[in-house]
């Protein structure tokens, strides 16, 4: 992996779909991996007003002696947003990605964040990894990526495994039940995405190429899905066009 001068994997410009490409699904392999941060913060919108909310909010709800999640980590903004949430030293934090070329860099820059909390870092599948004593879980734009049919089972897994008092966070694009809702947020959506430099080509073979994998739900859907899970409360904290963040509470 090469490096840049302060020892920090080297970031690229994301050009992956600038050029006119065979149809193939998206995945997250070294080529995204080496590109991830400009990928993500030119691609979602609010991206970066929620990474520092991350650690807002887990500041508010982590428990002494309890264990953090942050299930689809990627390269760690959300895992370094919630380490520097974490006031008790008696805490555990760990991040969860199945992919081994996110894990690998995602080591690096942790290393480089000079903070005394340790980091455990699971290159696995967060459809099987094992959760318990929760205070704070994050799925950052994870969720959307998991099989719909999933989702239930792994929600309710981490409602189980969440204390009194706890706290999932869970961002998502979301879909809209109105026709002319969904046209008018995609339109800005790719509005914004053609202000922060992405032609009309890349736009397009991008969006062929997560069609099949990153399945956006309604509201409505992650509401009622949060509640049958066993989550008691599931308010919006925050929304930019068609992504939205939600916090489902668990009280008992
Ligand atoms: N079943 C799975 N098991 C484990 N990891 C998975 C799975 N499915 C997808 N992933 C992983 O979830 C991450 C989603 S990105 C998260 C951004 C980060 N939270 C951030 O705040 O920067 C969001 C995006 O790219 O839009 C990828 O690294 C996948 O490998
Ligand atoms: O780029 C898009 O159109 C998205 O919906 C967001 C996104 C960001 C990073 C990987 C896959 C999808």
């Amino acid at each position: 992996m090469s490096k840049g001068k302060s020892g920090a994997p080297e970031q690229l410009t994301d050009r992956l779909f600038a050029t006119e490409r065979n149809p193939e699904d998206f995945r997250f392999d070294a080529s995204v991996a080496r590109v991830f941060p400009d990928m993500i913060r030119r691609s979602v919108p609010g991206y970066t007003t929620i990474i520092p909310m991350i650690e807002v909010i887990t500041e508010q709800y982590v428990q002494p002696a309890s264990h953090c999640y942050d299930l689809g980590c990627s390269l760690g903004a959300s895992t370094l947003a919630m380490r520097h949430g974490i006031p008790h030293r008696d805490c555990t934090l760990v991040g969860v990605d199945n992919s081994s070329a996110m894990i690998e860099r995602c080591e690096h820059y942790i290393a480089l964040d000079d903070h005394e909390l340790p980091v455990t870092l699971r290159c696995e599948d967060i459809l099987e990894t094992e959760l318990s004593r929760a205070s704070v879980t994050t799925l950052n734009f994870t969720l959307q990526f998991v099989p719909p049919e999933q989702r239930l089972a792994l929600l309710t897994r981490i409602a189980k495994a969440t204390l009194p008092g706890g706290v999932l966070i869970l961002s998502e694009k979301i879909r809209f039940e109105s026709e002319t809702e969904q046209d008018i947020q995609t339109r800005l959506h790719h509005e914004f995405k053609r202000a922060n430099g992405y032609s009309d080509l890349e736009i397009s073979q991008k969006r062929a190429a997560i069609e099949k994998v990153l399945i956006p739900e309604t509201l409505a859907a992650h509401r009622d899905r949060l509640i049958q899970a066993g989550f008691d409360q599931v308010l919006v904290w925050y929304q930019c066009f068609n992504f939205v963040s939600i916090l489902a509470l668990k009280n008992r």
